[in-house]
């Protein structure tokens, strides 16, 4: 009874519903009808699920934060199905990907189709706009000839590491690290006189320059309009175009230097650079001046950052497990020959802790939590959803190395795990094993994997050797702030 007369005695409450609810309808119903029709992609992608409380204008990127590979990973784990989830990062409608199945799909399955790297052609860096532009085969040249071992094997570089021990001063490991990564990727680019001129540092200076371009906050991807005006795409670009002029320079006086090198000049195979082979595949593959300069800042940017974060968290780990840094210790010194300086690439292959403990880094700490997004170059049907042409897609694959379902305890730093006789100690980086893939997958898989390993192992073995490392005393007994150590990890950019 109560309950019609609550409804039927207030004829007040009734007609302000109906001025409210009426006008409200007839709006809503309106701005249906005006707004243009979705177009066939956005018809495809709209089957896809996405989360809830997205913003007009910055869609769901409220909802991301300062860490997107947890947050996207929570999202995925509450609103995603079949590995897939389709966020609105601004204007950008990307494809997260986190689940071993739908990664093999998009990397292994159909990789022809999501192997481009379109998206970044729009970016204001010049010369990154070439990124992706069917220079595939370069990188098979790249893969078999240049970023190999023994291109690791030709640069020296642990007189510094020693020197400082055998002084007994403490060393700046930032500094060691981030010089080291730089040094050694420069002498494989432009060859054994990169330090001429300070070009090492230069290449340090830009690459920092370009990192801050790529990963910083793309206000074109929010306001696409913005980016069309000719005054604002001035200012946004004035950096953009500052960092290239500088790495033009740099790069047209590397070429031309290597260019008119007479051949008695340039040295044997393990002296040529890739700068060398490069030229003297120019004519074969038609490749411009502009292409040639993109590919070696690719190289730059691709090895330089992800070499240096991943040795400064291996770095960090040891510090903060002092057990895993006494077992690597005695490790090391079993192995390399009384009375030897350093340690060379031929102690590495029995130095089975060692591998774990880089391995272990690259799951807990990957450097690229998602990847560089690959774009889809074809509709492609993946675990039932059509994915459109032109999609950005995103693996997570942060998300992939701490899976429960998958890994014993994920979030404990365990390298035992990758030993023989552990949990998974059949898992490898390689790209086959798809929760596991700090390098990716497929086609646009790390180029410089065979490069990036030894010189990794190799500078943490060296550091191993020399120093017994521990945090400087007013630090000690309060660990190491994670937040101030090391950089968050790149996120999508
Ligand atoms: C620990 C070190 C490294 C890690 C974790 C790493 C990881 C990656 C990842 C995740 C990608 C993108 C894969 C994808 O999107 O599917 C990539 C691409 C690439 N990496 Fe590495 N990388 C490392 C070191 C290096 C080094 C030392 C070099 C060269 C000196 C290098 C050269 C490249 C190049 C050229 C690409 C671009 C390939 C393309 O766009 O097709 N990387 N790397």
């Amino acid at each position: 009874m109560s309950f019609c007369k609550h409804h039927t005695g207030s004829p007040q409450a009734a007609s302000i519903l109906l001025l409210v609810i009426f006008p409200l309808t007839i709006i809503l119903l309106i701005r249906r009808l005006a707004a243009p029709p979705l177009s066939r992609s956005d018809q495809l992608l709209s089957k896809l699920p996405s989360p809830p409380g997205r913003l007009p204008v910055i869609g769901h990127l409220h909802l991301v934060g300062s860490l997107p590979h947890i947050a996207i990973r929570d999202l995925a784990a509450k609103h995603g199905r079949d590995g897939l989830l389709l966020v609105h990062l601004g204007a950008v409608k990307a494809v997260i990907v986190s689940s071993p199945r739908a990664a093999q799909a998009i990397t292994r399955t159909h990789d022809h189709i999501f192997a481009s790297r379109r998206a970044q052609r729009r970016h204001r860096h010049p010369l990154l706009r070439l990124l992706g532009c069917g220079l595939h085969t370069l990188w098979k040249i790249a893969t078999t000839h240049l970023l190999t071992a023994k291109r690791v094997r030709s640069y020296r570089h642990a007189p510094k590491i020693r020197q400082a021990a055998v002084t007994h001063t403490s060393i700046d490991m930032t500094e060691l690290i981030n010089n080291f990564s730089n040094d050694i990727i420069s002498h494989a680019v432009s060859g054994k006189n990169f330090k001429e001129e300070g070009h090492n540092k230069l290449f340090g200076e830009l690459t920092e320059a370009n990192s801050t371009l790529l990963t910083g906050f793309n206000l074109e991807d929010v306001f696409p309009l913005l980016g069309k005006i000719g005054f604002v795409q001035r200012m946004l670009c004035a950096k953009a175009w500052k960092v290239n002029k500088r790495w033009d320079e740099l790069l047209d006086k590397l070429i031309d230097g290597h260019a008119s090198r007479p051949a008695s000049e340039r040295g044997g195979e393990d002296e040529t650079d890739f700068i060398d082979v490069l030229l003297s595949i120019q004519e074969e593959y038609n490749l411009t001046r502009e292409q040639i300069k993109a590919q070696l800042v690719v190289i730059f940017q691709a090895g330089t950052d992800t070499s240096y974060v991943a040795l400064e968290y291996v770095f960090v780990e040891l510090v903060r497990n002092p057990r895993v840094m006494a077992k690597l210790r005695a490790e090391v010194m079993s192995i390399v020959p009384k009375g030897r300086e350093m340690v060379m690439e031929e102690d590495l292959n029995d130095m089975a802790y060692l591998k774990a403990v880089v391995k272990e880094t690259l799951r807990y700490h990957i450097p690229a939590p998602f990847l560089i997004p690959h774009v889809s170059m074809a509709d492609c049907e993946v675990e039932g959803y059509m994915i459109p042409a032109g999609t950005r897609v995103m693996l997570n694959v942060w998300a992939l190395a701490m899976d429960p379902n998958v890994w014993e305890k994920p979030e404990e730093f365990m390298p035992e795990r990758f030993m023989e006789g552990g949990s998974a100690a059949a898992m490898d980086f390689r790209g086959n094993d798809f929760s596991f893939l700090p390098f990716g997958s497929g086609r646009r898989m790390c180029a410089g994997i065979n490069f990036a390993m030894p010189m990794i192992e190799l500078m943490i073995a060296n550091l191993v050797y020399h120093f017994n490392w521990e945090l400087p005393p007013e630090r000690a007994g309060k660990g190491i702030d994670m937040t101030a150590a090391v950089r968050p990890p790149p996120g999508p950019t």
